[in-house]
């Protein structure tokens, strides 16, 4: 006997706040359009049995379609709700994604190895660098590997969408090997054995991809988006081979004298070949690879349920990310955060906490993730740098990480370390 939607909508809150599984499951065969009402302050059913720690009504509104990304007024999901009144096993559930993969809320749990293009695959083994005779039989060896680069990319096979590394033995690269202009690096191995070598060379690109057994193989030609679709095991890989090789090309004359430089330590050190330099006096950071730190931050608004996010030119249409900007000499790296920060967005940034960081080969940056918190909200976008710079609410990074339909802006792949600071937040309880 229901006579108002109103008071359904209550009853119907009313029994999955109580963890009455039979009267939820009725009403929701006889009126599935409940499934998603909310009742006082924005709280949907799934929140109340989540609050109330009712197992089975979640399980039984999820199998109906019920929309666990909504947020409540506090901009809490049922997950955030469940986690806080220690519901562990029904924060689990939520947290699942539809392939039954864990931990798609559960930002918090971030460590460094989730960063793409952060895994250490290789032990760098750096105390052979200076060991010319161990590194050369290692060059020999038929199980060492070779990884080719030209134009800073390194070769690749796309058997579908991603792209593996072209692996070569000793045999097929030691003609290449020869050639003046070829730089040849050590990365490393897996306990000595096999050994990984990395090279580059500006021979003919298509009589490179011929040496190849492998089908559909290329150099790709856009870095920042084609790099991405490497396994987690060989981005790792790439980062450290393509800065170093990008840093050879960029210091073939010593920085010091303008004389010509030699690669030395497999490919870890340069020196001058002017016997009078002062870089051979003593050591020089001049002679060694190079690394730009670079601040990413994700802005927190002082109500905490709204972020910064900004958009250059570049970006793909709809895209908005993090705030980024180079560290200066003599800056800690909390005061680099609030000086972009406030040079590109004009808003004032106190606390400052780091979460975690990210290589970033294009072509040698080291992306310092971290949170601040705002002191003021308005904003004054540098136009040079950023086109756009807006507050986005939970609601709308939810939907633009985990729906489908129409976001209110487009969120960076999974690859960047921005991204993965803007799930970090979503994972994170912002009002508790
Ligand atoms: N992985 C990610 O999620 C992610 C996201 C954003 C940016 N990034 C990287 O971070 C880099 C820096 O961000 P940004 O462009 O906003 O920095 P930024 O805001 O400091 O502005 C860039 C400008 O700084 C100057 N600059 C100062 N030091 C420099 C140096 N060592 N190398 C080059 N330019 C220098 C140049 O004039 C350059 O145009 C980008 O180039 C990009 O590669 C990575
Ligand atoms: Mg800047
Ligand atoms: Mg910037
Ligand atoms: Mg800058
Ligand atoms: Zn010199």
């Amino acid at each position: 006997n229901w006579d108002t939607g109103d008071e359904m909508v209550e009853k119907f809150l009313d029994a999955a706040a109580r963890g009455d599984l039979s009267q939820v499951s009725t009403l929701l065969s006889h009126v599935p359009s409940l499934t998603n009402q909310t009742g006082y302050s924005g709280w949907t059913a799934l929140m109340l049995a989540a609050r109330n720690g009712h197992y089975h009504v979640v399980e039984n509104l999820l199998s109906h379609g019920c929309d666990k990304f909504i947020v409540n007024s506090s901009s809490q999901t049922a997950y955030d709700i469940a986690k806080f009144w220690g519901h562990k096993h029904i924060a689990d559930l939520l947290g699942q994604t539809d392939d039954g993969c864990q931990r798609v809320l559960l930002g918090s749990h971030i460590s460094p190895q989730e960063n793409y293009f952060s895994r250490e695959t290789l032990d760098r083994l750096s105390g052979k660098r200076t060991d010319e005779a161990w590194l050369e039989a290692k060059q020999r060896k038929p199980d060492t590997v070779y990884l080719m680069f030209s134009n800073l990319s390194p070769m690749v096979s796309t058997p579908q969408e991603d792209n593996s590394l072209c692996r070569f033995t000793y045999e097929t690269v030691k003609d290449l090997l020869q050639k003046p202009a070829t730089v040849l690096i050590f990365l490393g191995g897996i306990q000595e054995t096999p050994a990984w070598f990395a090279f580059s060379t500006d021979e003919d690109a298509a009589e490179l991809l011929k040496l190849c057994t492998e089908r559909n193989c290329s150099f790709p030609k856009m870095p920042n988006r084609d790099l991405l679709k490497l396994n987690e095991e060989e981005a790792g890989i790439v980062a450290q081979a393509r800065s170093v090789l990008a840093w050879h090309s960029r210091y073939s004359f010593c920085p010091t004298c303008g004389t010509s430089t030699k690669p030395e330590e497999g490919g870890h050190k340069r020196i001058c070949l002017n016997s009078e330099c002062r870089s051979l006096k003593g050591v020089h950071n001049t002679c060694y690879p190079r690394v730009d730190p670079v601040v990413i931050m994700l802005v927190i608004h002082p109500d905490g349920n709204q972020c910064l996010l900004g958009r250059k030119k570049i970006f793909p249409a709809r895209m908005f990310s993090c705030l980024a900007g180079f560290v200066e000499p003599g800056e800690t790296f909390e005061d680099a955060v609030r000086r972009e920060v406030e040079e590109e967005s004009g808003v004032q940034v106190g606390p400052v906490q780091y979460i975690s960081c990210q290589p970033w080969p294009m072509p040698s940056n080291l992306m310092i993730g971290c949170f601040a918190v705002a002191i003021s909200t308005d904003i004054r976008v540098d136009e040079n740098e950023i086109e756009e710079a807006r507050w986005f609410t939970r609601q709308q990074v939810i939907d633009s990480l985990f729906r489908e339909a129409s976001p209110a802006f487009i969120a960076p792949p999974r690859q960047t370390i921005a991204h993965q600071l803007i799930r970090h937040w979503i994972g994170m309880n912002a009002n508790l």
